[in-house]
């Protein structure tokens, strides 16, 4: 029986990114592929990203959190998600600081300016074509050659690489909207220069301090935002010197304040996070499931 069958979940939104929490801290149980994407299944709860909050592995840490696409893949970060599970806490336990453990390492989490808003401590970004993975050597990621289109006119090319703790590309462009990020997301997030796949981001830089973007996200596809994305685009408008370390990015679903710090190099996402209801999972949702 699945571990997820009968538990309580929550279900929230970080600007429009879906996200179900799961707290099985106080279970051995693990969430399997085969789970995760039985409860995106019509008759489950849709959603991009599943948190599931297991028992902490290090003194210190709240939880191990583990993330899941609605494809059953495994993701290293998700910023909108980790808002959604601070928030929940912070209501449940009066707390104001946390640090969880996640695939990518130590996320430090804190309430942010306001009592709405939520900031996670994403960790430095990495630029070295191993660590994002490319699948072959790029000296200079602030571009590479990639391109969408007829070789001598392509739709899309050039884009920036990063890795936050999860791939991204990000190609700019004069308006996000003039793109089918439908037609092509799914072709460049599946590109033999991704060995692990990328998330897909069209980036517009309105001015030093803000920018717009519209992402297709590795495993769940076209969402209302994606806060990694975000992230990635903001460094990697900064190392081509095109805008400065703290901006405002304009996402489908609203708005992220995105910071990347001088001192030690890591990124700082600030934002909302929604809750929408709580339930429990169908066990028949499960009934497939090994
Ligand atoms: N929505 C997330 C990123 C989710 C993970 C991504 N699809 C991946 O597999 O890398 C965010 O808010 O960061």
């Amino acid at each position: 029986m699945s571990a997820l069958a009968n538990h309580a979940f929550a279900k929230m939104n970080g600007i429009g990114n879906e996200i179900v929490v799961v707290d099985l801290r106080d279970s051995k149980a693990a969430v399997t592929p085969e789970d995760a994407r039985a409860v995106a299944s019509p008759a489950g709860v849709p959603y991009d990203q599943l948190m599931v909050l297991q028992p902490p592995r290090l003194q210190g840490t709240e939880a191990f959190i583990r993330i899941y696409n609605n494809d059953g893949s495994e993701a290293g970060a998700c910023g909108n998600g980790m808002r959604c599970v601070v928030r929940r806490l912070f209501e449940q336990t009066g707390q104001t600081a946390v640090t969880f453990e996640t695939r990518a390492g130590l996320l430090n989490c804190w309430q942010g300016p306001a009592p709405d808003l939520y900031t996670v401590d994403m960790g430095a970004p990495k630029f070295d074509w191993q660590d994002i993975p490319l699948a072959e050597e790029f000296r200079d990621t602030r571009y590479i050659e990639l391109q969408v289109g007829p070789i001598d006119a392509p739709v899309l090319h050039s884009p920036s690489v990063v890795s936050m703790g999860n791939p991204h590309a990000i190609f700019w462009v004069d308006d996000v909207n003039a793109h089918d990020l439908e037609r092509f997301g799914p072709l460049l997030e599946n590109h033999p220069i991704f060995p692990e796949r990328a998330n897909i981001t069209l980036a517009h830089i309105v001015d030093r301090d803000h920018i717009t973007i519209r992402t297709w996200e590795r495993g769940a596809g076209l969402t209302k935002a994606c806060g990694s994305a975000a992230c990635a685009t903001a460094v990697a408008a900064a190392r081509l010197k095109r805008a400065n370390r703290s901006v405002e990015i304009t996402l489908p679903g609203g708005k992220l304040a995105i910071e990347w710090r001088e001192r030690d190099d890591h990124v700082l996402m600030t934002g909302t996070a929604d809750f929408e209801y709580e339930d429990r999972f169908d066990p028949a949702l499960f009934a497939n499931v090994a």
